[in-house]
């Protein structure tokens, strides 16, 4: 994680894909922890992989798990996510790469989003047979708006980077990672004038009712989670789509 000019890049590296388990949950929330501890200026959150931002929950956290792996599973991400999506530095996305699910949603916790051509991102859980919870729900319908954001969760939709940028899902397309970059560093200098507590009071004034609402139901929300997941038919889904994943790649 270099720090240049206060300002950290944090680069996924989880092969083959980025997704999300426990550790890398945990990885990512402490980085937050320890960026906002250093009083940095601000984040870039990125990918090592040339293909994938990152593909989302690790789906074989969700298969068949202990009940005691499962829930800490669910906590650890509800940790990340509020320190993120909190976080009083200001925050860019690059995505350069595909973005489905919780990789959608590493990214709609950022205050500023740029994407690379030719990939894909959205929440597309609804396709798999699962629900996206409400708090990822609230963050598409903040970037998009009430009307968007309900036709894309009830269709699990993944918006191409055009159309993305058309919906307001990102705000700048870049042509390759480097210049990805670039569009991030530009926006965060846009803000490095900015008095920092000023800024973050207003970013957390719109934060603050998608922040309740999770961070009053946390425990209500990890029994939504768990009694969804551990139904017969879901944990079937759950094993075809791991399956058509396998598949793809023989
Ligand atoms: C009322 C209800 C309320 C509460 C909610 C209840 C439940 C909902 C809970 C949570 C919400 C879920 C959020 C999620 O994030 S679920 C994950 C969704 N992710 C995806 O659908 C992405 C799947 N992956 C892909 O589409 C492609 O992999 C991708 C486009 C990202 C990259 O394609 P590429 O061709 O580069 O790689 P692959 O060959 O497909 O994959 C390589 C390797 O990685 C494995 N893989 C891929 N994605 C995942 C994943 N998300 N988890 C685990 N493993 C993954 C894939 O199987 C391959 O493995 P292997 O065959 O062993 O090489």
């Amino acid at each position: 994680m270099p720090l240049k000019m206060g300002v950290a890049t944090v680069t996924m590296n989880r092969p083959p894909v980025n997704s999300l388990n426990t550790e890398h949950l945990e990885t990512l929330h402490r980085t937050f922890i320890r960026l906002e501890n250093e009083k940095c200026r601000g984040m870039i959150l990125t990918s090592s992989s040339p293909t994938v931002f990152s593909a989302g929950l690790d789906i074989r956290e969700m298969y068949k798990p202990e009940l005691e792996k499962a829930r800490k599973f669910w906590r650890t991400l509800q940790d990340m996510w509020l320190k993120l999506y909190s976080s009083p530095y200001p925050t860019v996305a690059a995505i350069n790469g595909h973005a489905p699910a919780g990789g959608c949603l590493l990214s709609l916790s950022c205050e500023y989003r740029v994407i690379v051509p030719k990939v894909r991102m959205g929440l597309n859980e609804t396709q798999l047979g699962i629900v996206a919870p409400q708090w990822f729900q609230d963050c598409m319908r903040n970037a998009i708006g009430e009307r968007e954001a309900e036709k894309a969760l009830i269709a699990g939709r993944m918006f191409s980077s055009e159309e993305a940028l058309k919906v307001g899902l990102v705000d700048e397309i870049a042509q390759n990672k480097e210049e990805c970059i670039q569009k991030a560093e530009a926006f965060l200098a846009s803000q490095a004038n900015l008095p920092m507590l000023a800024r973050k009071t207003v970013k957390l004034g719109f934060r603050h009712q998608t922040l309740s609402r999770l961070l009053t139901g946390r425990e209500a929300d990890t029994k939504i989670f768990i009694d969804y997941i551990f139904q017969p038919k879901v944990q079937k889904g759950l094993e075809m789509y791991l399956q058509s994943l396998s598949k793809k790649a023989a």
